[in-house]
């Protein structure tokens, strides 16, 4: 069911220019391909800078297979013979906008596509504010993708907050992994990005990564940075805010250990739970 293998997020700066974007991020997955990873993931927002006044500029419709994004992706996937997961990107799709993952197969194939279910509307008094739902329609399907290491599951961002979506994702005991492309900010980012990664790693006993955009000073919104790697222990490996690359083994012997040892995922009482 799980088969091991090596993990790389990449934490990229993200500037005013697509074009300029992609290079990065093909860049950044040849380094993290050199490092030897079989799996690579991108940021929140990589081809955009994060905010609602860029995501029409910047949207594509992802129903057209020469979108630039797109085929850019699926390319390096086909170089590397990788799986990527594509952060994700402002997607036009018809009259209406989504926060989109694509995840490739190292063939260049789409395997699954995530639309951010939960939009990220929150107001902050002196900290953040944002309100994704003025110009993004939320997605309405859970995430699982077939891989041969075992099923990934697949959140962007805010979609963390929700340990109902963790678990719709993790019950499907091949669910070994679930990855978040995000891009937390300077307000929540110091006080919740770890504990909530570390939160659903332990929730569900499964290993969770988040991948952040690199922190620029410059941009209308401020990452937090700190892409970071739990393991089902809720035990974390993390990098600072600047671009680079998190890599690590992810061994599931450690996985199957703790489900062996720790039995919250067959203690669960829907009987007594509400609504
Ligand atoms: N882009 C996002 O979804 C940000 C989520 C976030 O920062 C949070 O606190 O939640």
């Amino acid at each position: 069911m799980y088969k091991d293998f090596k993990l790389g997020l990449c934490q990229m700066s993200v500037s005013m220019s697509k074009e300029e974007n992609l290079s990065k991020a093909a860049e950044l997955i040849g380094s993290a391909v050199s490092s030897g990873c079989n799996v690579v993931v991108l940021p929140e927002c990589f081809n955009s800078p994060y905010g609602t006044k860029y995501f029409a500029d910047y949207a594509e419709d992802i129903s057209n297979p020469d979108s630039p994004t797109l085929s850019a992706l699926k390319s390096i996937a086909i170089q590397h013979s990788i799986y990527i997961v594509g952060g994700s990107i402002p997607e036009k799709r018809g009259d209406k906008y989504f926060n989109t993952s694509m995840i490739f197969n190292p063939s260049g194939e789409i395997i699954g596509v995530h639309r951010k279910i939960h939009l990220y509307d929150m107001d902050v008094p002196g900290g953040i504010r944002c309100f994704e739902s003025d110009v993004l329609s939320p997605g309405d399907q859970a995430t699982i993708v077939e891989t041969e290491y075992c099923k990934f599951g697949i959140g962007i961002c805010y979609d963390i907050r929700f340990p109902e979506y963790a678990w719709t994702l993790s019950r499907d005991e091949s669910v070994g992994i679930l990855l978040y492309p995000g891009c937390f900010n300077m307000t929540t980012g110091p006080k919740h990005w770890e504990l909530l990664m570390r939160a659903r790693a332990v929730d569900n006993v499964v290993f969770v990564a988040g991948c952040s955009q690199a922190r620029n000073t410059e941009a209308s919104y401020v990452s937090w940075g700190h892409s970071i790697i739990v393991d089902p222990w809720g035990q974390h490996e993390s990098i600072d805010e600047k671009e680079g690359i998190l890599i690590k083994d992810i061994k599931f012997q450690e996985l199957v250990n703790v489900r062996n040892s720790i039995w919250n995922r067959k203690h669960k009482r829907f009987d007594v739970y509400r609504q």
